[in-house]
């Protein structure tokens, strides 16, 4: 196998040191496959600061901080987007820079840094965390001491006094749910927002929010530069939904899956517990259907997932209610849960709710586990009048996202702050810090605004779905009945 690596903006190929080591005793024609990468560049301040100076990185002389040899990250280190490859055919993966201390950064003198930090959108476990650990991590890595917190979201840059923080005030932050700094969605005026920014004389701006957040961020960036000002702008990535793209996984996830379980647990209990129960979970997920998939992969308590992305139909044959009809025959009892963005199209809507949005822009849902529950009750009635039938609703929806991080979440949140701080302290900007393919790594925050993580339908873990709940694709005229798949 030969290994190339391509410098993705200047188009000059250079072997990369490394030699792929692997077992090619049955030598074959896949021993000779091609895998290619090319470093994505990422914004820098001296793309249009041409003089601003380097200078030797304050951890040097940190007394808590003894770097060693490898400590620092080069700018040939790299991060593959894509570890699964074919060696039967020549492939290409997109390299990231690595995250971590660079050993030259572009810290103006500390004193003269003044760093502001946001959340804007909804809640997410671990956002605490995260302000906490920009806030600990500024001061004690780098000596900085003008830390700001901006309140609400994005209004804040324009609307209200930011909040000096400092280690003492956030010490015990992480162990709270929701932000600190207070959150909100709308309120996006480009203009009064980098004034704001300039206003207050910050040159550092941590930008914490889900994927409108890191659209307005790019914007934001793009203003900066358009003024040509020395401030980096970062995005680290925050959505309970799981669905911003190219990152690993997103912080409070986990969390959010292990609170969904106890909701699917107490679902069980009460279906199992009634004559022909149904229990019914409603899980958040507006467009994408992670926390569903996820909580009911580790529950193993759930015989349907409903997602966004995935349709289904509730009558005749091939319907969900044949489908859960069986199950309640089989079982005396079925669980279903539904991720919040599911079956949207099907919900009768009047007019006004057609059009309705959030304060960002966002489509407001319709409660697609009342209408459910609704309309089992009406099938139910319908089909067997003379039969008891029970349907528990769960709905707990904030509850799973306004808590505090679990033991992961809040080290992958320390993890994700000082990423996202010694990026900026290198002089990059236009950056979101991520893990991918478990290392943390640098991406354009525009590659981010721009990606998206859905479940796919196709791959491995919604077949594993199946494999839990043998549950069927509710495809109508399909020649099999749910009969023959139970
Ligand atoms: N396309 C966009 N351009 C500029 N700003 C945007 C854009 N989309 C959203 N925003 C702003 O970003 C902020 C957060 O957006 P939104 O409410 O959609 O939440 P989010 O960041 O997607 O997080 P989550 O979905 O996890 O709640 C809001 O202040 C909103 O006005
Ligand atoms: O009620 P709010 O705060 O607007 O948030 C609800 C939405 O926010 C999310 O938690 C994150 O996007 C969605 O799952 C949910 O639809
Ligand atoms: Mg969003």
């Amino acid at each position: 196998m030969a290994v190339s690596y391509t410098e993705a903006n200047n188009l000059t190929t250079a072997p990369i040191p490394c030699s792929p080591n692997y077992n090619s005793s049955n030598s074959n024609s896949t021993n000779t496959a091609t895998l290619s990468f090319s470093a994505v560049q990422l914004p820098h301040l001296t793309d249009y600061l041409r003089d601003l100076q380097t200078r030797t990185n304050p951890l040097e002389h940190n007394p808590f901080y003894h770097p060693s040899d490898g400590f620092y990250i080069t700018d040939s280190d790299v991060v593959l987007r894509h570890v699964v490859h074919d060696l039967s055919s020549p492939s290409h993966s997109a390299a990231y820079h690595r995250a971590g201390p660079r050993n030259r950064v572009f810290l103006d003198q500390p004193s003269r840094t003044r760093a502001a930090i946001v959340t804007c959108g909804g809640l997410c476990p671990g956002l605490n965390t995260v302000i906490r650990e920009l806030v600990v991590g500024l001061w004690d890595l780098y000596g900085v001491r003008q830390i700001f917190g901006v309140k609400a979201g994005y209004r804040g840059f324009y609307s209200s006094e930011p909040v000096e923080l400092n280690p003492k005030l956030v010490d015990n932050w992480h162990k709270n749910g929701g932000t600190a700094l207070e959150t909100s969605r709308g309120g996006f005026d480009l203009q009064k927002i980098v004034d704001g920014i300039q206003d207050h004389g910050f040159n550092q701006v941590y930008i914490i929010g889900g994927d409108g957040t890191m659209r307005g961020a790019v914007n934001i960036l793009d203003e900066i530069r358009r003024r040509r000002l020395n401030i980096s702008v970062t995005g680290i990535p925050k959505t309970v939904d799981n669905d911003v793209g190219i990152i690993d996984r997103s912080f409070g996830f986990q969390t959010a899956v292990e609170r969904a379980q106890e909701a699917i647990s107490a679902a069980h209990v009460e279906a199992e517990s009634a004559v022909n129960g149904i229990g019914l979970v409603k899980l958040m997920g507006r467009s994408t259907g992670h926390i569903a998939l996820y909580a009911t992969l580790s529950s193993r308590e759930v015989d349907c997932c409903l997602i966004p992305e995935i349709d289904f139909y509730l009558e005749g044959q091939g319907g969900l209610f044949e489908f859960l009809e069986q199950r309640v025959k089989e079982n005396g009892h079925a669980v279903l849960v539904v991720a919040e963005g599911a079956g949207q199209d099907l919900i009768p809507r009047k007019d006004a709710q057609t059009s309705e949005k959030d304060e960002s822009g966002n489509p407001v849902l319709l409660d697609v586990g009342g209408w459910l529950k609704s309309e089992l009750k009406k099938w139910w009635a319908r089909e067997h009048p003379d039969d008891l039938f029970t349907v528990k609703y769960i709905d707990p929806t904030y509850m799973i996202r306004a808590v505090p991080a679990n033991a992961t979440d809040n080290l992958y949140c320390t993890l994700l702050a000082h990423s996202a701080i010694h990026g900026v302290m290198a002089g990059d900007t236009g950056f979101v810090s991520g893990p991918v393919n478990g290392n943390y790594a640098y991406i354009p925050l525009e590659e981010v605004a721009q990606a998206k993580n859905e479940v796919n339908t196709k791959d491995h873990k919604w077949a594993w779905v199946r494999s839990v709940t043998n549950q069927p694709d509710f495809v109508r005229n399909q020649t099999l009945n749910h009969a023959d798949i139970s």
